[in-house]
């Protein structure tokens, strides 16, 4: 069921920008709205788009929209990122145009192997050895501006000409990055008035999730179709959540083209179907809304405020305070997530855990490196046989795509057909029968490699040359677990299946990864000033957007928030976003 302000929405023909509070259910009037223009589009050679922020929401809105439409309306609707829009509907049929693209392309992901030689290499031919994280992480971020030079790398080390050698490599060797993808859809979009026309006589509607998180090429891109006058918008967002301006996104924008387009900006979600009252009484605090974020959900009437917990570590206070808390309120650990301002509070915070018998999902939770070759799969395989979900196999399938990807550079898009789905369940049978006779989990994963290969091999998807990737792969697999101190005679596959699998397990994310998520209990740590806002913010809007990232934690939980400070550092004092006047006024 819909609310008025929902179904009002969803029934708005004209081009709209939505603005919706958190937990409004703005995935809900977005696949509402779709399956309403599938109907309205249906047999005609129209189709629509609906562009997503991440790969899992984009997987989130497939399996919902499930329920709501008809067999074989997939023609008719195109769910994807971004970077999908562009690399299929532009990038792809028209790379032939582009010098360097001619005979086609691979793209570049940071998980793969190919981009640490690249950017090691790189980096070796401007004298930088002994890599860190973040040498790496810095070239994910990297981002193409209108005219074709490098931006997003104001705070980092690599420099314009550092950006450009690392392009010049990768396009050498085949590759294109993300960031490409999108400058290079645009400039085809601009300078190829066909290419142009054929994307507006396709797309009837385009709708755009997250819009706040939009940057200045997406919407020239989405500036340019809009122009043609054939295509409608609805565009949904939350000013009040823009958390990626590291990424070029500009809450600024997404008003401006959406008075570029003349669209109405005259509907509001409000209803808040996630929270209780009290953790709504605080987001509140940090931003008042016109009309106010009211609860409406199956929490609504909960009277347990937010706390506020300091302690020595953030360990301590979660093992004494947060798990007990969860334990009184019958709140299954698998219902809760840990969140932090970064990753680096989380690694060790996870690594504890995992010691003191605790089943998390997050950093620090695999033993092994996570870009090891036949772990993912193995992780979606192993969770699959401890609870059988149909929705799975869809994980499953892309899990398989992703790595044949990795190992051989092709896209074997057959992977999401009838037949590929057929070799999913052979890979099943297999492992289902190594599960029965193998009782570790090492062993089930040397056996599993071997096989698994043959059979990729017997139905070409893998040459024979590639028979021994996954076998290695197992045995860098081993080696990080031993590096790791994991008693690998008792490692199960339960544990395997838990990183695919997390149900049962303790979450922990960093606050840029809860967005768009919700769990029953959430607990916020390193929540000092310095952290939160970070020491190097210097400016009103470096201000402003650290609050809207606390104000995408406390927005996560549904029934109970704990705030954490502690001790670790003799600097750490609390975050002024838990201040009177500043903040929630825990402290
Ligand atoms: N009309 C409704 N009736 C009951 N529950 C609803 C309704 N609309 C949404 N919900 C529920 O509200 C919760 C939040 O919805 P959703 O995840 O779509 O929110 P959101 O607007 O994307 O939030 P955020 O921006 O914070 O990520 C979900 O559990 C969803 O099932």
């Amino acid at each position: 069921m819909l609310t008025d302000e929902q179904k009002d929405a969803v029934r708005c023909g004209e081009d709209l920008m939505l603005t919706a509070c958190p937990g409004s259910g703005k995935t809900r009037v977005i696949i509402s709205k779709l399956a309403r223009v599938v109907d309205e589009i249906r047999g005609t050679p129209r189709a629509i788009a609906c562009i997503t922020y991440t790969n899992a929401a984009v997987q989130e809105i497939e399996s919902r929209l499930r329920h709501h439409i008809q067999p074989g309306d997939d023609s008719f609707f195109d769910i994807c990122t971004i970077h999908s829009f562009c690399l299929n509907h532009i990038f792809r049929p028209f790379c032939h145009l582009i010098k360097g693209y001619k005979k086609g392309f691979k793209v570049l992901t940071p998980e793969s192997e190919k981009f640490q030689k690249h950017v090691t290499a790189v980096w070796a031919q401007h004298d930088r050895y002994n890599l860190t994280f973040k040498d790496f992480e810095e070239f994910t971020q990297l981002r193409v501006g209108p005219n074709g030079e490098p931006v997003g790398i104001e705070h980092a080390a690599i420099t314009p000409e550092v950006a450009k050698d690392y392009w010049k490599r990768i396009r050498e060797d085949g590759f294109i990055d993300f960031a490409n993808i999108i400058y290079y859809s645009l400039i085809l979009l601009q300078k190829r008035a066909e290419i142009l026309n054929s994307i507006t006589a396709k797309f009837a509607w385009i709708l755009v999730d997250e819009f706040q998180d939009t940057t200045d090429l997406q919407v020239e891109i989405l500036t340019l179709i809009a122009k043609a006058k054939r295509t409608r918008f609805l565009l949904v967002g939350d000013p009040y959540q823009s958390i990626f301006g590291f990424a070029g996104a500009r809450p600024d924008l997404a008003d401006d083209f959406a008075t570029r387009i003349g669209a109405r900006t005259d509907k509001q979600l409000s209803g808040n179907f996630r929270s209780s009252a009290p953790i709504l009484a605080h987001a509140n605090l940090l931003y008042p809304r016109t009309p106010a974020m009211v609860a409406l959900g199956q929490y609504k009437d909960v009277t347990q405020k937010p706390v506020w917990r300091h302690g020595s570590s953030p360990f301590q206070v979660i093992t004494d305070h947060f798990l007990p808390a969860l334990d009184g309120l019958g709140i299954p650990v698998g219902e809760a997530a840990i969140l932090a301002p970064t990753w680096f509070s989380l690694f060790p915070l996870g690594r504890r855990l995992r010691e003191y018998g605790v089943s998390i999902v997050g950093p620090g939770a695999r033993p092994y490196r996570r870009n090891r070759q036949f772990a993912p799969l193995a992780e979606q395989v192993c969770g699959y046989l401890m609870e059988p979900r149909p929705d799975a196999i869809a994980g499953i399938e892309r899990t398989l795509f992703n790595t044949l990807l990795d190992i051989t550079g092709r896209a074997s898009f057959d992977i999401f057909s009838y037949g590929g789905r057929v070799i999913v369940f052979r890979l099943l049978e297999i492992a289902q029968k190594l599960h029965v006779a193998h009782m570790g989990a090492i062993s089930w994963l040397e056996a599993a490699s071997g096989e698994f290969a043959d059979l990729l091999i017997a139905e070409e998807y893998l040459a024979p040359s590639e028979r021994d990737i996954f076998r290695m792969s197992v045995e860098e697999m081993k080696a990080d677990m031993r590096n790791n101190k994991v008693d690998l005679a008792n490692l199960t596959i339960e544990e395997l299946g838990v990183y695919a699998n997390p149900k049962a397990a303790l979450k922990l994310v960093n606050l840029h990864n809860s967005k768009g998520r919700e769990w029953r209990a959430v607990a916020m740590i390193d929540l000092h000033e310095g952290r939160i806002p970070h020491y190097m913010s210097r400016t009103a809007e470096d201000f402003e957007s650290a609050k809207r990232l606390f104000y995408v934690g406390v927005t996560r939980a549904e029934q109970f928030l704990m705030y954490i400070t502690d001790t670790t550092d003799s600097r750490n004092g609390p975050t002024r976003f838990l201040r009177k006047g500043t903040g929630v006024g825990v402290c």
